[in-house]
């Protein structure tokens, strides 16, 4: 269904239509833009607060750029909505975030406005600064490169390796937008955070200067003239300050602001003045996420990605059944640390910025004292995870699949190399779904097993999730040199009662789901729930694969894996992550190197781009839903092995 957009909004394809425009019209624009964003993201899902607070940003930029000569790149691209509908993809807005349709973030393939890919976060700030020198390279003096960036990203390590190496190229056209809304998903964290609020209310510079018109207040005998040349001092020490107390400044990045980001007038000046100061400036904006819709301004964290919603009430709406669902992974997750915390009083959490996200808001509600939100940090998450380790404490650091990315040097060189027991548990891993493949926690398998002292486990339900994690915190990992990843998918699990009692899980252990005959199915993770439904499609044709969940990618239970071969020629492996290095390329190895010679057929993530879609349709597409492990079962049985 096409939502049909207000009658401004409507005339404008480009962002030339949208220049075309007088400056008066565009608080209406952005009053449509706004409305549109509102009304296709209840009926269709998807990230909501961040676009409502950049309306008047993204509109005041492209009535001020020259789009897509000038180049702007969004960090993390979650509020990027209103951009992509005002750069020709209106019409297909009711697509995003759906299979095949458009992405949720700035994708380079999507649009020629979309100057650089992105997802992750903290990245733009580097980007335009690689564009704006490759700009200058290529001799053009006047192109634009603008980064936009949250205050949540801003806490990103790159942000700050970017914003150091631009302090140092004064001939650079780059503009850092920083749109600080005081939110990250959760509340924004960190002195960071301080700071931008200090600023922003001007606090240090305000407090001296007050002190001095105090002081001088009292030597009456100066009068106007005193008073003049008080304020060249002031002046002049305005100056001293603020380059010695403004982080940005200091770093010899021109710093304006803070300025009201939901004033599109003001802004578009700002914008046109800007481009005429040359080399590397920041323009603080202070947003509010969510804005124009004050459900989402009041309750900013529920209102990121809300999922549909009743426009009119705020009501989101929820599936309703009849009888107890399954619970969520990170649901499990969360309780169970602060069941296994309440017990053992050396367990602590760590989280970079997902608190709500990966269930560590339970833990940080009720032990704040033994939870921590770094903010978008992952590879300070797992050093900061490493030292608390060095003390003795039982560290739970959950990063999804995705962000772990991040962090691999961290796990090698802070964790693994000097033994460390650390819990890694990896949310999101596999498809992550409509968010796409940015977010994919595709690789963690293969570049997790490959780390010595590192263990990789996944569960298959919620009952072994929970005893992953009991056994992660017992002795057993505890006393040992080994580093422990737990890997687990977004979403619901398969058993409404899964708070069963805690049972020890030997390490590099799997077993026998089903007893079978001709083929077996050898899984990692929940994607072994597909096999019975798998089983049920073949038990017509006379099939009856055998089953077994391996638990442990590393260590892999060889003693299962004898009996595998011993009784098996045909065999499938199945996971929900990448083919190359996975759980598959590790029984193979396992095959090769004992001499077995089985035929087997590897189901996984294939060695390319997955897009965005829904789980089941991207496991479909990839080949390891029910309906494809049961093909690659009729294809094993019918042949034939010499
Ligand atoms: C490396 C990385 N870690 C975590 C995330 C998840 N994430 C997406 S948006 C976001 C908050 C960003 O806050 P901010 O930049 O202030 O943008 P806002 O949503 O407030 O507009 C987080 C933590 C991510 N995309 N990338
Ligand atoms: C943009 C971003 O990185 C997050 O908002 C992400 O989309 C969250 O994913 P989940 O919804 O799986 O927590
Ligand atoms: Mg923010």
């Amino acid at each position: 269904m096409l939502i049909t957009p207000g009658p401004l909004l409507a005339q404008i394809d480009t962002p030339e239509e949208l220049r075309k425009l007088d400056k008066s019209q565009l608080v209406q624009v952005c009053q449509e833009l706004r409305q549109f964003i509102v009304d296709n993201v209840s009926v269709y899902g998807g990230h909501f607060g961040a676009s409502l607070g950049v309306v008047e940003l993204t509109v005041a930029l492209h009535y001020a750029l020259h789009t897509p000569e000038d180049q702007i790149v969004f960090d993390v691209g979650h509020q990027a909505y209103g951009h992509k509908i005002l750069t020709g993809r209106r019409n297909r807005f009711h697509t995003n975030r759906f299979y095949g349709g458009l992405s949720g973030f700035p994708k380079r393939k999507e649009s020629p406005y979309d100057a650089f890919g992105v997802g992750h976060s903290s990245t733009s700030i580097s980007a335009a600064l690689g564009m704006s020198v490759g700009a200058l390279h290529n001799g053009n003096t006047q192109q634009q490169h603008v980064a936009i960036i949250g205050d949540g990203a801003l806490t990103g390590g790159m942000a700050f390796e970017a914003m150091n190496h631009a302090g140092s190229l004064k001939d650079t056209n780059l503009l850092i937008v920083l749109n600080d809304n005081c939110m990250s998903i959760d509340p924004n964290v960190g002195a960071l955070k301080d700071y931008l609020t200090d600023i922003t209310t001007s606090h240090t510079y305000n407090r001296v200067k007050d002190e001095i018109w105090n002081l001088l207040g009292k030597m009456s005998n100066f009068g106007r003239t005193a008073q003049e040349i008080v304020s060249k001092i002031e002046n002049g020490l305005k100056a001293t300050l603020l380059h010695q107390s403004n982080l940005f400044e200091s770093l010899n990045l021109r710093y304006f602001g803070p300025v009201d980001g939901h004033d599109v007038d003001h802004l578009t000046e700002i914008f046109s003045d800007l481009k005429a100061i040359p080399g590397p400036k920041i323009l603080h904006c202070v947003t509010v996420k969510g804005k124009g819709y004050g459900p989402a301004e009041k309750d900013q964290t529920k209102w990121h990605a809300p999922g549909k919603f009743d426009k009119i009430t705020g009501e989101i709406f929820k599936k309703v059944y009849e009888k107890p669902q399954p619970p969520k992974y990170q649901e499990v997750f969360g309780n169970t640390l602060v069941e296994l915390a309440e017990q053992n009083a050396k367990i602590v959490g760590v989280t970079p910025a997902m608190p709500s996200g990966s269930s560590m808001n339970i833990m940080m509600k009720a032990m704040p004292e033994r939870a921590f939100d770094v903010g978008i940090a992952e590879q300070h998450a797992v050093t900061f995870s490493a030292g608390m380790a060095t003390q003795g404490l039982t560290v739970f650091c959950n990063i999804y699949s995705t962000f772990m990315q991040r962090a691999y040097d961290q796990v090698v060189h802070d964790v693994c190399i000097q033994e460390l027991p650390v819990v890694f548990c990896l949310d999101r891993a596999g498809f992550a779904g409509a968010d796409g493949p940015t977010h994919h926690g595709a690789y963690d398998i293969a570049f997790m097993r490959c780390i010595p002292n590192m263990i990789v486990a996944s569960p298959m339900n919620e009952q072994e999730l929970r005893n992953l994690m009991y056994t992660a915190q017992s002795d057993r990992v505890q006393s040992g040199t080994q580093s422990i990843t737990i890997r687990y998918p977004r979403g619901e699990g398969v058993m409404p009662d899964w708070r069963t009692p805690f049972e020890l899980i030997e390490i590099g252990k799997g077993r026998k789901v089903q007893d079978g005959e001709e083929v077996a199915i050898l899984t990692i993770g929940p994607i072994g729930n597909y096999v019975p439904n798998a089983c049920q499609l073949l038990e017509k044709e006379g099939l009856t694969p055998a089953h077994y969940d391996l638990r442990f990618v590393k260590p892999l239970d060889e003693a299962l894996l004898h009996e595998v071969f011993q009784k098996f020629d045909k065999v499938i492996t199945v996971e929900d992550g990448c083919l190359m290095g996975g759980m598959g390329s590790a029984v193979v190895e396992f095959m090769t190197e004992h001499g077995y010679t089985a035929k087997v057929k590897r189901l996984g993530i294939p060695d390319r781009i997955v897009e965005h879609g829904e789980q089941l349709e991207l496991h479909r597409e990839c080949g390891f839903d029910p309906e494809g492990i049961a093909r690659a079962v009729r294809e094993l049985a019918v042949l034939t092995l010499v």
